[in-house]
Order: structure tokens, then C-alpha cells, then sequence
């Protein structure tokens, strides 16, 4: 079942920087967010002339509706909001999104030095949303280990640099990746490498390689401008395990593999304002930036007025640049989509174009459905191949000649598409499915140790404590016999104390020698 829902959209202004406060004696912020989802900007010049009765708001100012408002602009004010805080906003969302098996993509979108970059991947004082997601991506994936559910995720980080893909973390930086379409799943980019992430600082030197790779420079407007458009993709491959006992781990029953994209878009520029004359490069990559965001923005365009056209069917040119290619599904498909647009406090022209812009995409809807997939249980007949053992050797043997010939000749990557898997192939499958699911068998026996061991623990502590009450007990009790047993001794000595001293006044009563 698919769920069409709209692309939620955020906005947020950034603080005056430095070059802002030192251009102007007094810089005026020209955004106001008066609520969490109203943006108000303020037109430099009043439109409409003054008839005496006076302006009204709409003639000195433009009011925006949003999902969310992002006051980021003064420190001081009790709505500010740091990227901790936008992310406990949003990121919960995402990461249920992420494990219910959807597709996800958060997108920044701003002209250049609005805080795309901030926002999304932050600093070593501040980690932007990339890195607190998925710090909570991992403990989630912890979590899931109880559920008998095996997790893994897989990192890769790409650019689009001057309308061609890079991946960051390749072993050749200068490689080209091409950008193919699935019938199924859309439009993917070939021979990006994927990386396990084995834990939180393997993601960040992961994440600091790809950053270090990324094409950068030095412009008027920002001194680390981002040239290109950057992708980071993490894939989440979830394996429920049944079985009807607790110990046991039982049988895959269903994968699901869902991804996210979280892109950081490179910002729109004009050359006299990021004066650029005469750097040839720098004028080349911002022409490339600024059509792909062209390109976007026709294609948001078209979405946006899709459901409304009467003319029937819409042609989006998804494929007039690959930064629209690659995010098709995103756009359109099979995904949730949140897209956050970053504007400056100051600069009317450009955050004017951009609020118009995310009020464009607003209107966008896509369609996502959980990527399911129910399991067989067998996937290969293990016992079958192993009651003809010789006939398996053997015909191994003939794959692996034939294989070690092909390869030599054939690349590996178009022998995959083009022949259907060999027995031999089946049994790697196979034995790569087994391996994953005993390291998996083995994370989960070693969660349920831990848990039975502080089960144990907390009987222990327990059997401790009614140990120390039982003792305290014991000697409240003998203390309180005591007490009752001398009480008792009290009260027979005085018994006898009195009865003695009865008889004694009786013996004198009747003494024969005061009789006479
Ligand atoms: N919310 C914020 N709080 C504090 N500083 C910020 C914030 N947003 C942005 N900045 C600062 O503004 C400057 C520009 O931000 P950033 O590099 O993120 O912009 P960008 O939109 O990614 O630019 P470009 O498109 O040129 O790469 C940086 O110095 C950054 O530290």
C-alpha cells in the first residue's frame, strides 16, 4: 500500500555573519517568524501608494505558511533554534520513516552561504542533522537485535561536480560514475562503493573522508563554498528472524530495505555578487549549479501544478541533469521527502526567490510504500547438493574453469546482468546468507546472555536484600524476646514479691505467740 503525502517543508534563517555586520552599521533582520509556521519577510520599498488611510501589511510585506519555522537568527531570543534542537524536531520522524521500510530524502536548498552545509552536516561544536541521525540510526539498530530483527547499513557519499558524479570515498576520486535506470526502483548511480558502517567513528571518518574529497573553494560570499551538489546514501537492510521458542533465532521471515538520502545542495550564486570575473573554473561550476537548480526548479514547477493541469499527462525533464535524474524517485515516487530551505536575513532578492520556491514545493506529492519483501524459507536445497557431493565437485570444478576464462575477458559487472546465477554462485549466495545470519545468531545469543546476566544480577541483589531484612529481622525479634522475657521475670518476681509479703502479713496476723 502506498501513502501519498506532500514534500514537508522547512525554512530557516540563519545569524548576521561577520561581512553582513560589518557592511551596515545597523543590519535590519527582513525576516520575522512570528509563530512555528508563518514566515513574514519584509519588502524593501512598500508596494502600492499611500492614500492617506495608510499601508496595510500586505504592502510592506510578503507572509509565508510552512511545516516548520526555523528561527536560527539570534542567540539570545527563547525561540532560537540550534541544529540539536531542529533535530529533535525533525529527525524522529526520518528515522521512523527509515525502519518502517520507506524511502526517505531531506534535501538543503539555499543561495550560497545560507547554511546548507551548517545545517546538514555542522561542526565538531555543533554536528549538523547527518551526524545525530545517525547516531540514533545506530542505537536504534541495537535495539532491534531484541526483536530478533538483524540490521545493516551501508554508507556511500557522492558529488555531483559540473553535471558528472563522483563517489567520495572511491579508491579512484577521478573516476566518472554513470547513472542508470532500474524499471522498478528508478534511477541509481553504477559503481558507487558502499560501506558497512561498523559503528559511530567509523561513520565519521567515513564521513570526513567524503568531506575532505568534496570539491570546495574560496568565494566573496563564503570562504568554503560547497561547488557541488553532495549525496549521501545510507541503505538500511532489516531481517526479521520467527521462531515460536525465545532462545531459538529461528528463520529469516522478511527483509526490508529502505534508504536515506540526505543531500546538500551547492548554492545559487550571481557572479557580481560571489565576484568571480575572470576565474574561469569557478564561473564554469557556478553556470553547471545554477542549471541544475534551474532544472529543479522547473521540474518542482511541473510537480507542484500536476495535479491541477488539464492538459493530462506532465512531462518532467528529470533527465535535463543528473541532480533531478538521480533524485526522480524523491521527487515524485517512492519516497518521503522533507526538503529544508536556508535563507540569509538580509538578502532580499535571493531569499524572496527561495521562500517562492519552497512555497512551490509544498504542493508536491509523493507516493511512498514500505519496501517489504517476504522471505522463502530455504533458500537453497542444501541437503539435495550435498547427496551428490562428487557431482558438485565436479561441476565446480568445470564453473571455476570456465568462470577464471570469462573473467579474464569479460567485466565483472555486465557478466553479472547478463547471465542467469550458476549453481556455484547460488552455493556463495547461500554461504554468504548463512555467514551473515550466524554473526547475526551470535549478536543476538550474546544480547540475550547480557539480558538474562543482569536478570540474574537483579535476583541476586534481590536475594541480598531480603537476606539483610531477614537478618534485621531476626535481631528485632530477639531483642523484643528479650525484652518480653525480662518483662515476664519482672512480673513473676514481683508476683512473688507480694504473694511473699501477703503471707508474711498473714503469719503475723496468725502468730500463736501474740495469741496470749
Ligand atoms: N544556523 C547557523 N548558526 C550559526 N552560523 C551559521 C548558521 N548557518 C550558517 N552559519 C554560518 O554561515 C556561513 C555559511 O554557511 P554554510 O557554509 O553552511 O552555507 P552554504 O549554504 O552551505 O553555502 P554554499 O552553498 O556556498 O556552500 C558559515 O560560516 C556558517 O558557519
Amino acid at each position: 500500500m502506498s501513502e501519498s503525502n506532500n514534500i514537508k517543508v522547512s525554512v530557516r534563517v540563519r545569524p548576521l555573519l561577520p561581512r553582513e555586520k560589518e557592511a551596515s552599521e545597523h543590519p535590519k533582520c527582513l525576516i520575522s517568524m512570528p509563530n512555528p509556521t508563518k514566515t513574514v519577510l519584509q519588502l524593501p520599498k512598500p508596494l502600492g501608494v499611500d492614500t492617506g488611510r495608510g499601508l496595510t501589511e500586505d504592502d510592506k510585506s510578503r507572509t509565508y505558511l510552512f511545516d516548520e519555522c526555523i528561527w536560527s537568527f539570534d542567540q539570545s531570543d527563547s525561540n532560537y533554534t540550534d541544529n540539536k534542537k531542529y533535530y529533535q524536531q525533525t529527525g524522529p520522524d526520518l528515522l521512523s520513516h527509515l525502519f518502517e521500510g520507506y524511502n526517505v530524502c531531506l534535501l538543503a536548498y539555499g543561495q550560497t552561504s545560507s547554511g546548507k552545509t551548517y545545517t546538514m552536516m555542522g561542526n565538531r561544536t555543533e554536528p549538523g542533522i547527518i551526524p545525530l541521525l545517525i547516531k540514533d540510526i545506530l542505537k536504534q539498530m541495537e535495539i532491534c537485535v531484541n526483536e530478533k530483527i538483524n540490521c545493516e547499513l551501508r554508507f556511500s557519499y557522492m558529488e555531483i561536480y559540473n553535471e558528472q558524479v563522483r563517489d567520495l570515498l572511491g579508491d579512484n576520486n577521478s573516476q566518472k560514475c554513470k547513472v542508470r535506470e532500474h524499471p522498478q526502483t528508478g534511477p541509481y548511480v553504477e559503481n558507487v562503493q558502499e560501506h558497512l558502517v561498523r559503528d559511530y567513528s567509523h561513520f565519521l571518518s567515513l564521513l570526513n573522508k567524503g568531506n575532505h574529497s568534496r570539491s570546495t573553494a574560496t568565494t566573496s560570499m563564503n570562504d568554503k563554498s560547497s561547488r557541488s551538489h553532495a549525496i549521501i546514501t545510507l541503505t538500511l537492510k532489516q531481517t526479521r528472524f520467527e521462531s515460536h521458542s525465545e532462545d531459538d533465532l529461528g528463520d529469516a521471515a522478511e527483509e526490508m530495505i529502505s534508504n536515506i538520502k540526505l543531500v546538500d545542495l551547492a548554492g545559487s550564486e550571481r557572479l557580481g555578487k560571489t565576484k568571480l570575473y575572470g576565474q574561469q573554473e569557478r564561473i564554469k561550476e557556478g553556470t553547471l549549479i545554477n542549471k541544475s537548480l534551474t532544472v529543479l526548479g522547473r521540474c518542482i514547477g511541473l510537480l507542484a501544478g500536476k495535479d491541477t493541469s488539464k492538459s493530462g499527462t506532465v512531462v518532467v525533464p528529470y533527465r535535463e541533469s543528473i541532480l533531478t535524474y538521480i533524485l526522480k524517485e524523491n521527487l515524485s515516487g517512492n519516497s518521503k521527502t522533507c526538503m529544508i530551505f536556508c535563507v540569509s536575513p538580509v538578502d532580499f532578492e535571493e531569499t524572496h526567490q527561495t521562500l517562492n520556491y519552497a512555497n512551490e514545493v509544498k504542493k508536491i506529492k509523493t507516493s511512498a510504500r514500505a519496501n517489504k519483501t517476504k522471505l522463502s524459507k530455504a533458500p537453497v536445497n542444501w541437503e539435495e547438493l550435498q547427496k551428490s557431493d562428487q557431482t558438485v565437485i565436479d561441476s565446480l570444478k568445470k564453473e571455476i574453469e570456465v568462470l577464471t576464462e570469462k573473467l579474464s575477458r569479460i567485466e565483472v559487472s555486465s557478466k553479472a546482468e547478463t547471465q542467469e546465477p550458476t549453481q556455484f554462485d547460488k552455493i556463495i549466495e547461500f554461504l554468504e546468507k548463512e555467514s551473515a545470519r550466524a554473526k547475526f545468531e551470535n549478536k543476538y545469543l550474546k544480547q540475550l546472555m547480557k539480558e538474562k546476566n543482569s536478570h540474574i544480577e537483579e535476583l541476586n541483589r534481590h536475594i541480598d536484600y531480603i537476606e539483610n531484612e531477614y537478618e534485621t529481622l531476626f535481631i528485632e525479634s530477639q531483642l523484643a524476646q528479650r525484652v518480653h522475657l525480662q518483662q515476664i521475670k519482672q512480673e513473676l518476681l514481683d508476683a512473688t514479691y507480694s504473694s511473699q509479703q501477703k503471707m508474711e502479713l498473714d503469719m503475723r496476723e496468725y502468730d500463736p505467740c501474740l495469741l496470749f
